[in-house]
């Protein structure tokens, strides 16, 4: 019998300035895989899965199941699960509106998809809860993953870990995802990930409150931003983090919110200054760009690793996002930006 349904992953802003590897919002920006299982179609392909893409990334992401992160790491969830290939006549249609390598969680949403598209096609049954671990095993910083699964705002971190679930955990990932192998199947059997490797709770949200995202026009890979930071940190700058975080999460909450209270609370020791180097502008753009200069804007902050900024308003949006440009274009960096709402919903599957 022919199946047909449709995986919608939001796109996510991580961090929100003090909350590195911590925070993470969900936004109304959705990668969308059509999927199509019709057993009477039988497609050229070793695992058994036909791949169409349209948008962002069309011309660069591998089209061949074990190379694609989407269905790669579907594959993955499949095998833990007994499962070696996609059913006979398995076509994904990839939608993707979200920029590839710029800070707006395109990786997380493309590893929830396929841990989800894996729990659609193996008929596994497992709980959001439950696929969180499976993603987590693959992007180990829970911010994205657990703001695009559970949708929203969201706090997250990571149960401290048995030496035994550590060392499942720990393991690289190339032996973790199947490596792409030009077709044979090597017959190895991944790790089943630890249960309940991620935490969470879902804060409120002003609703007033809407995020301008400003996109410059290049890649910067979350592993190459994350190089950049340092090993340790004084004591002083992990207080400084600490104390904006107690407070911004509650802030976002607050209705009228309160932009006096927000701005600092969205300041960062941690990870921001570290990253200058790697986008050009960041420092000045950060410190010049405030509810001062500009009435209605509430905070800003580097978006996930970058290079996206995110400005949080509740009111003229097109002029702060038009400074932001401004000062990008004095970079001889071009941008476009979109007006986004957190998704509160996150990852869904919709059968038809
Ligand atoms: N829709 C997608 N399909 C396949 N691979 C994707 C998709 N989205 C992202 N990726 C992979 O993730 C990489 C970007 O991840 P990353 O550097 O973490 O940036 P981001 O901030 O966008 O998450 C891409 O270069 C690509 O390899
Ligand atoms: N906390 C991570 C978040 C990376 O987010 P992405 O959207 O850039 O993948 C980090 O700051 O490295």
């Amino acid at each position: 019998m022919t199946r047909s349904f449709t995986i919608s992953v939001p796109a996510s802003s991580a961090n929100i300035g003090p909350g590195f590897d911590v925070l993470g919002i969900s936004l109304t920006l959705y990668l969308k895989l059509d999927v199509k299982i019709d057993p009477a179609v039988s497609y050229e392909d070793p695992h058994n899965c036909k791949i169409t893409y349209e948008g962002e990334g069309a011309e660069s992401v591998p089209l061949v199941a074990d190379n694609n992160l989407i269905t790669r790491t579907a594959l993955y969830v499949l095998r833990c699960n007994g499962i070696r290939t996609f059913p006979t006549g398995t076509h994904v249609n990839v939608n993707n509106p979200i920029p590839l390598g710029r800070g707006l969680g395109s990786s997380g949403a493309a590893v929830v998809a396929g841990v989800i598209l894996g729990n659609e096609i193996g008929k596994l049954g497992f709980s959001k809860q439950r696929m969180l671990d499976y993603c987590l095993m693959i992007e180990r910083h829970p911010d994205n993953i657990t703001a695009a699964m559970m949708g929203g705002f969201v706090g997250s971190y990571l149960r401290e870990l048995s030496a035994a679930d550590l060392e499942r955990i720990e393991i690289p990932l190339a032996e973790v995802l199947p490596e792409p192998a030009g077709g044979a199947d090597t017959g190895l059997v991944p790790p089943e990930p630890p249960m309940n490797i991620g935490h969470h709770i879902k804060y409120g949200w002003a609703k007033e409150i809407k995020a301008i995202a400003i996109i410059p026009n290049f890649e910067l890979s979350t592993a190459t931003s994350r190089d950049v930071l340092p090993t340790a940190y004084t004591r002083k700058d992990a207080i400084f983090n600490l104390q904006r975080l107690s407070v911004l999460t509650t802030a976002l909450t607050r209705s009228p919110p309160d932009a006096d209270l927000i701005y600092p609370a969205m300041q960062d020791k941690l990870h921001q200054p570290y990253r200058k180097t790697l986008v050009p502008g960041l420092t000045e753009i950060l410190a010049s760009v405030t509810p001062k200069t500009h009435p209605g804007l509430l905070g800003i902050c580097l978006s996930g690793a970058g290079p996206t900024i995110l400005a949080l308003a509740t009111e003229r949006f097109e002029e702060i996002a038009q400074e932001i440009l401004a000062r990008f274009a004095k970079e001889k960096i071009q941008c476009t930006w979109k007006l986004l709402e957190p998704a509160d919903d996150g990852a869904t599957v919709t059968e038809h």
